[in-house]
This record gives C-alpha cells, sequence and structure tokens, in this order.
C-alpha cells in the first residue's frame, strides 16, 4: 500500500538525507527534475511548447530544474516567475543561474493559452496560507483553458496536510509526487484537483526506526 506523509514527516525526512547523509539539497533538486522529466517523456502530452510556472521556493527550484532538462531536450520552454524574484530562496536563484548558463532565461508574463503544458512549480509542501488574490484569479483562469498541467509534488494551492483548496487551486492532469505522497492528495478536493497520482524516488532517505503516523 502507499504510504503517505504529512509535510512535516517529508520535511524531517529531507533533513534526515541532507544532514545525516550530507547529500547535497541540489542533488535532490536535481532528482526531482529527472523525476517530472520522466513522467512527462512517458506521457502523452502535447510538448509543442512548455510553460513553467515557477514560485520562489524549493518547490521553484524544482520547475526552474526541470525547464533546464527539457530545454537541453531541444523542447520549447518558458519559464515564467510568480512572485518577486528578490524574495526567492538561495535554492531558486542557484538554479536561475545554471538555466542560464544552458541558454534558458526567465520569460516576461506568457500567454497561458500559447503554452501547451503548464508545469506547476508555484508552492508544494511550504503552502501554508491562502493564495495572494492576484495568484487566485490566475489559477482560476488557467482552469478554464484546455492544456494539461503537471503539478511537481503538489497542485498550487491545495492544502498539502488537508486536501482544502486554499482559496484557488490548480487543477492537474498529473500530478509527481516526490519521495512520498502528501495526504492532502488523497484528502477533500486535494484527490480531484491532483489528477492521477505519479509517486517517484528522488533519493531521500528513510530510517529503519522512522514512526509514520498515517
Ligand atoms: N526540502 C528540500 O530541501 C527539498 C524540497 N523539495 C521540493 O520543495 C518543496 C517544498 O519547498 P519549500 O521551499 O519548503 O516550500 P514551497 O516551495 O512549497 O513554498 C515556498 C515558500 O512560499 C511561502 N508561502 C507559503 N504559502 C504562501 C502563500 N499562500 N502566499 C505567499 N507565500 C507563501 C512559504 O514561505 C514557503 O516557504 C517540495 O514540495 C518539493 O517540491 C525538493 O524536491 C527536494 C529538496
Ligand atoms: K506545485
Amino acid at each position: 500500500m502507499t504510504q503517505f506523509v504529512t509535510t512535516t514527516e517529508m520535511l524531517t525526512l529531507e533533513d534526515y538525507t541532507m544532514n545525516d547523509f550530507d547529500i547535497p539539497q541540489e542533488v535532490l533538486i536535481e532528482r526531482a527534475a529527472i523525476a517530472v522529466q520522466e513522467v512527462i517523456g512517458a506521457g502523452s502530452f502535447n510538448l509543442s511548447h512548455i510553460l513553467v510556472l515557477v514560485g520562489l521556493g524549493n518547490n521553484g527550484a524544482d520547475g526552474i530544474a526541470l525547464g533546464r532538462l527539457l530545454h537541453q531536450q531541444g523542447l520549447s520552454v518558458s519559464l515564467q516567475f510568480v512572485g518577486n524574484l528578490n524574495r526567492a530562496k538561495a535554492s531558486v536563484h542557484k538554479q536561475l543561474e545554471i538555466a542560464k548558463h544552458c541558454g534558458l532565461h526567465p520569460s516576461e508574463k506568457s500567454d497561458f493559452k500559447e503554452a501547451t503544458l503548464i508545469v506547476d512549480a508555484i508552492f508544494g509542501t511550504g503552502l501554508n496560507n491562502p493564495l495572494p488574490e492576484g495568484l487566485q484569479k490566475m489559477m482560476k483562469a488557467a482552469n478554464h483553458i484546455d492544456n494539461d498541467v503537471i503539478a511537481i509534488d503538489t497542485p498550487t494551492g491545495i492544502n498539502p496536510n488537508t486536501g482544502e483548496v486554499m482559496g484557488a487551486a490548480l487543477k492537474a492532469h498529473t500530478t509527481v509526487a516526490l519521495g512520498y505522497p502528501k495526504v492532502g492528495l488523497r484528502k477533500n478536493q486535494g484527490r480531484k484537483y491532483c489528477g492521477d497520482l505519479v509517486v517517484k524516488d528522488i533519493g531521500v532517505l528513510t530510517p529503519d526506526t522512522f514512526a509514520f503516523s498515517l
């Protein structure tokens, strides 16, 4: 049976992996990006133009790394930041530098309708408040467009612990859960908003003695 986790448990396991085994965060981010790239490659998505919506935390960093891998595959990719880059985590700045070296630069506002596939890398397990109003509008508008959406780890706007919609949420065709799926994906509206749930190993380690709460 699939093991679901809370965000606190996921953070504990990520910290254990990075601190006790000295596995750098960049390795987990790269593996997250490769995992989502594999799901995209195995699916039947229209890859004519891919829009990656990038947030300011580690979920956004996963998205930039994925955008870079898809760009290096020769695909047409736009990176669009959601939020002020000045407030982004160090992991986002690091991934952006790497992407720029590889020739992938962030875009100004893109037209969602031009994208045949949208990657949701806005929020993951860090979502802890209702979405800002502007973002709620953007999510609602995007839900009316007929293009596929792949969510990295969790659909933006879905509370990863309760499955509730935090103001608005972006409906995914497929959600690629990293390490373990978060419990909100099987509760309330989480189940509907995540679409097909694919769980991918990204090298997060679990102590033998770890007591899962679920
Ligand atoms: N832990 C790791 O090292 C790894 C995590 N992975 C991926 O990262 C996300 C979780 O990343 P985190 O930085 O903790 O949070 P988010 O990116 O989800 O959110 C960023 C940031 O945004 C702030 N915030 C939360 N809610 C709101 C809101 N409603 N409005 C405005 N701002 C908000 C809050 O400060 C958050 O910290 C995880 O899902 C994975 O995708 C990697 O894959 C591996 C390494
Ligand atoms: K996401």
